[in-house]
């Protein structure tokens, strides 16, 4: 898919109202490059033909869509008409929208989890629901843009990369030659919004504290190990705040590495536009909130390494990395488009 100056590319967001995919909808409708043909929620939904911005009054006059149920003839309709298809959905609902909608014809965008594991037995054990279409998972890209930027630009279907691993991985794959054989700790603290909207008990604010879930049974621990190619033990922590993530990463480096040898591994973030680094940095969430920057801190104190890693979980961590990825499988410069 290739597109000229004068053209725009039909766009299409299934699962709109949610967090995720009210923030990607915002982005799209404001992308020069992207025309927003549509923005869906499932056939049952209480916010069926509801304007977007009566669900997020923000977006007044900036989306005056209606959400519409995602029914047989709407699906048919995407298939024939939509160019290019970003799901914001569940995961096992995603998995079935892509075993659907895959048709060569046009670039899907996955912000679910279904297609970044490698094995359909990798979906019955971490996420708990039999994959339906196995081969997606061998021909879909990992939207890590920074790190798969040549594969993203041939790629059919994008798995964007969960929030844990997006900052988690940034922070790590510079590092991985300079890592003695020893486990990566990460602890992670994550804002509410990355548990979505749908309203659930540990949720409600009178419940919110700080609090580690997930312990050794993430289904991000396989997902970082997979990209970083290295054992982490990843935990992560429901924070009582709105939006942000914050990675703290423990690591210990080989006998004779430097902080040159470390500066020099960050540096092949010095052309990346969305990632900032700093050598006794501690990034904070308020600095990234609302944008698409990753933002990188490191510490060395002889062979131990501190890495700090913050993102917005629903812009670098969700919606403004998938249209970082659409802007390279376009063609065109990563940032157009993107809150930075
Ligand atoms: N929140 C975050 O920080 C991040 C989320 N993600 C992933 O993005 C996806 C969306 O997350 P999030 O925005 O938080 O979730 P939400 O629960 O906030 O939103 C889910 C959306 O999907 C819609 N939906 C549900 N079922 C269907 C269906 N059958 N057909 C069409 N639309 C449907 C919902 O609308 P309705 O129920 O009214 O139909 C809603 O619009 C998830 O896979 C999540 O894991 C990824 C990275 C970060
Ligand atoms: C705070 C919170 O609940 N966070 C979510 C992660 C959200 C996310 O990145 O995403 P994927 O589901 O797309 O992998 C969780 O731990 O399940």
């Amino acid at each position: 898919m290739k597109i000229s100056s004068a053209e725009s590319i039909n766009a299409v967001i299934i699962g709109a109202s949610g967090y995720a995919g009210s923030e990607l909808t915002r982005l799209v409708a404001a992308h020069p490059a992207l025309a927003l043909a549509g923005i869906y929620v499932s056939e049952s939904s209480n916010d069926a033909g509801k304007p977007l911005a009566q669900l997020y009054p923000r977006l007044r006059d900036v989306v005056n869509q209606p959400l519409q149920p995602l029914g047989e003839q709407q699906l048919a309709h995407i298939k024939q008409t939509a160019q290019v298809v970003f799901i914001a959905t569940e995961h096992d609902v995603a998995a079935q929208l892509v075993s659907a909608l895959h048709d060569g014809n046009k670039l899907i965008v996955d912000l679910s989890g279904a297609h970044r594991l490698a094995a359909a037995s990798d979906y019955e054990r971490y996420y708990g629901f039999e994959h339906p279409f196995e081969a997606a998972l061998n021909q879909a890209v990992y939207g890590l843009a920074e790190w798969y930027t040549d594969e993203l630009t041939q790629a059919q279907l994008i798995a964007v990369p969960g929030c844990y691993p997006t900052a988690s991985l940034l922070a790590l794959k510079p590092l991985v030659s300079l890592l003695a054989n020893q486990p990566v700790i990460i602890n992670a603290v994550s804002g509410v919004t990355g548990a979505g909207r749908k309203p659930k008990q540990n949720t409600l604010g009178a419940e919110l504290s700080l609090q580690a879930y997930g312990v050794f049974s993430h289904r991000h621990q396989p997902e970082i190990e997979r990209y970083s190619a290295m054992p982490v033990v990843f935990t992560p922590h429901l924070g009582n705040f709105k939006r942000g993530i914050l990675a703290s990463i423990y690591a210990t480096v080989a006998d004779d590495v430097s902080h040159q040898d470390v500066e020099q591994a960050f540096s092949v973030y010095q052309k990346q536009p969305c990632v900032r680094v700093g050598h006794q940095h501690t990034p904070a969430i308020q600095d990234v909130e609302h944008t698409g920057y990753c933002d990188i801190g490191w510490h060395l104190n002889g062979c131990q390494l501190i890495v700090f890693a913050a993102i917005d979980n629903l812009l670098k961590g969700a919606a403004s990395q998938a249209v970082q990825c659409v802007n390279l499988r376009l063609g065109l410069p990563q940032t157009v488009g993107l809150p930075l």
